[in-house]
Parts: C-alpha cells; structure tokens; sequence
C-alpha cells in the first residue's frame, strides 16, 4: 500500500512539473484495513511547490463504495 502511495504520488509530480523527481520522504497514515480482492480508489494531488520540492497528498479509499480513505500519505 505505502509503495502504491509513492509510485501515485510520484507520477502525479512526473506528469505536473518538468523535470526529474524522486520521493525524499513519504509520510502513511494506516487508517483502516484495505480489503483484498476488491477495487481501490487512488488519488494524489499537489498541496504546495517550494523551489525544486513538491508536496504531495495522497489517499487510498475502497473503490466500490468511495467512503472515508483508508490510507493517507503525505510526500
Ligand atoms: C511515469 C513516471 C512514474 C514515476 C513514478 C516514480 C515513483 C517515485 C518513487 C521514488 O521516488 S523511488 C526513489 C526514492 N527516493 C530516493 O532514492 C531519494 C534518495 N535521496 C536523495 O536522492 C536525496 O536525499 C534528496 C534528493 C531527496 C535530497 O538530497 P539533496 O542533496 O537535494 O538535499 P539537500 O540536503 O540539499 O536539501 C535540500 C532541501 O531538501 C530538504 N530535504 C532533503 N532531504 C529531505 C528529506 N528526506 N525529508 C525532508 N526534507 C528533506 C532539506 O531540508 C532542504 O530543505 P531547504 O531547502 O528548505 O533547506
């Protein structure tokens, strides 16, 4: 799950700024427990840019039902 978080965020900031990045640290909050079997919903946005570093947040919530995240990373 947390390698699911970096990869999304990671492509988020790829696709967004120019350049080359790489995670210098990548924050999880394990909120709930995330089902197997089952579709998740992944999304990360930019929060700030400071200079050469971008800020990242990201959740993983149950793709079927969209409730509450279960996971939260900040990056
Ligand atoms: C289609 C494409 C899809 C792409 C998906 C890719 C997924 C991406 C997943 C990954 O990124 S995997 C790679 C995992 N990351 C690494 O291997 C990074 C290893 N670490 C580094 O390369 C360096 O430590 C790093 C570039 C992060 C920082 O080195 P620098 O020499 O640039 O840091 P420097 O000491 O000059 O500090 C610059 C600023 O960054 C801050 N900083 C550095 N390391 C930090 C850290 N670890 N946490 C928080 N802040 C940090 C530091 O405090 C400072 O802040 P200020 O400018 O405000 O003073």
């Amino acid at each position: 799950m947390a390698s699911l978080l970096d990869e999304v965020c990671g492509e988020v900031v790829e696709r967004r700024t120019s350049g080359r990045s790489r995670t210098a640290y990548l924050h999880v909050n394990f909120r709930a427990i995330a089902p197997l079997n089952r579709p998740l919903q992944i999304e990360a946005r930019i929060r700030r840019s400071v200079g050469r570093k971008t800020y990242v947040d990201a959740t993983i919530r149950d793709g079927e039902t969209g409730l509450r995240p279960m996971l939260r990373a900040s990056t």
